[in-house]
């Protein structure tokens, strides 16, 4: 597999990583609340003294009566009543094919759509689903997220082949109060991407309020999350974010030591918050895809792994600097390398300065798990996003599971850990241990956003409307 094959097959992500046949089975599939997700902080703010959200005021009302940055659970009743919310999640699930394969996402807006359902509300769900390169693609489709909210919420969900204009015009004018749609996944047009304020009129062009619900994608100043609350003018609410930025709060002044752990694929994205992180941690742990891009950066064959070229410089000042502040920075030191990205690959454990040619790392090495287990042992904090290894394929999922195992024997000894992440979260689901963590956020590249102290898009919109 050469590198630009490896990189078509990771990073076209499904569900924020992974789409293919032979995963691991669910676990759990049952609706259990959610400890990072508390979709209404009623009683923070005091009530809007009126609110009808009729077309002909909106703007007026919106500047004099919700406060700002105020929540969906906030508003009473007599409030939402018959009015259209458009409602943006983070559905970004992970599929084998059509099947969900970790529905916490999906469990995990349930709150707030249930809160807008009994208030009589119209909703419109929004959300996006991997990252669709041109348009729409059958794998990408939404379609399979519709059936599974329909089971969790008991009631029917019609799925709307599309985002914007006819199609969702007509499922609004036959929606009766406490109903629910879901729109097809709103990058299957770029300008959500984009951020083309058009596109967002588009989106908001059938609702009276506007909720994002999308902690996981509010990292991300897209259409649907910063575009619609900034140019349209629809009052624009928050469901959960108060909660989540609470506890990434604690994180500022964290018992110690304090440890991240950044794996995962998303590369690109990602190692431009570890420079922050060395600012504030004592022990960071390089997992993942992420562990080749530091490699090469060493100077070491890495044969055909993730490897983000452009990253190489980035990845050696990062050693520097964690050298420079005395951060201890751990990456694997034996790796299981596969002869193809599959889940019956050949595969072999080797030493990570000895990586042959043709092979790619999908895990890391028994060592190295021993070895992250024995660094992270005295941590008193520990965030960790990204899996250590392609943990969906049996063959690569040892790493992830023992360093899930680990941090769940860290939260019983009385550390704070704090899981981030879409597959992340999915991994220690699997594991049969997310509610031995102290904390389970649907956010991975949102959650470390927070931690570096950024303002994320999709919060200072609400803050703006
Ligand atoms: N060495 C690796 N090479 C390629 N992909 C990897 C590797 N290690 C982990 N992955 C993949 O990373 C994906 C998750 O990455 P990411 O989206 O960054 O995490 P999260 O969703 O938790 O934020 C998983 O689907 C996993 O298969
Ligand atoms: O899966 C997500 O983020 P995460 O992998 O950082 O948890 C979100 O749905 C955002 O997706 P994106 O990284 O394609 O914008």
């Amino acid at each position: 597999v050469s590198m630009a094959n490896q990189q078509v097959a990771v990073e076209p992500l499904v569900g924020g990583g992974f789409s293919m046949a032979g995963v691991r089975p669910v676990s759990r599939m049952a609706v259990a609340p959610m400890h990072s997700v508390s979709p209404m902080n009623v009683g923070r703010f005091s009530k809007p003294s009126v609110t009808k959200f009729s077309a002909v005021s909106r703007p007026q009302q919106l500047k004099v009566n919700v406060e700002k940055k105020m929540s969906v659970g906030d508003l009473k009743k007599e409030e939402l009543d018959g009015k259209v919310a458009l409602v943006r999640c983070d559905l970004n699930v992970p599929l084998d094919g059509k099947t969900i394969t970790d529905d916490t996402r999906i469990r995990a807006s349930i709150p707030t759509i249930k809160h807008l359902v009994e208030s009589g509300a119209k909703v419109l769900l929004t959300s996006h689903l991997g990252r669709p390169k041109d348009g729409p693609e059958d794998k990408f489709s939404l379609a399979p997220v519709a059936a599974r909210l329909s089971e969790l919420l008991g009631q029917d969900v019609t799925f709307v082949k599309d985002c914007i204009g006819e199609p969702v015009k007509e499922a609004v004018a036959t929606m009766t109060p406490g109903s629910v749609a879901l729109l097809e996944n709103v990058r299957f047009y770029k300008e959500e991407t984009k951020n083309e304020p058009e596109f967002a009129k588009k989106l908001a062009a059938n609702a009276d309020l506007f909720v994002n619900d999308a902690f996981g994608t509010a990292h991300r100043a897209h259409g649907s999350t910063e575009g619609v609350p900034l140019t349209s003018s629809l009052p624009s609410l928050d469901s959960f974010f108060r909660r989540s930025s609470t506890t990434f709060r604690r994180c500022a002044e964290p018992a110690r030591p304090f440890a991240a752990i950044v794996g995962g694929s998303k590369v690109s994205s990602k190692i431009g918050v570890i420079e922050s992180l060395l600012e504030k941690v004592d022990k960071l742990v390089i997992g993942g895809g992420m562990v080749f891009t530091f490699l090469k950066a060493r100077g070491l064959e890495v044969g055909s792994s993730l490897v983000e070229e452009d990253k190489l410089e980035l990845a050696k000042d990062l050693e520097r600097i964690a050298k420079e502040k005395g951060v201890e920075l751990i990456l694997p030191t034996d790796v299981v390398l596969a002869d193809a990205f599959a889940k019956d690959a050949n595969t072999q454990v080797a030493d990570a300065t000895a990586i042959p040619e043709g092979w790619m790392g999908l895990d890391q090495g028994p060592k190295a798990t021993e070895e992250i287990i024995a660094a992270l042992k005295d941590c008193k904090t520990v965030i960790w996003n990204g899996p250590m290894g392609v943990f969906e394929f049996e063959a690569f999922s040892k790493g992830t599971f023992g360093v899930a195992d680990a941090l769940a024997d860290l939260t019983k000894g009385g550390a704070t850990t704090i899981i981030g992440g879409g597959d992340s979260v999915a991994a220690v689901e699997q594991a049969g241990l997310a509610d031995q963590m102290s904390h389970i956020s649907t956010g991975g590249g949102a959650s470390l956003e927070l931690l570096e102290g950024k303002v994320l898009p999709g919060v200072a919109a609400l803050n703006a409307a």
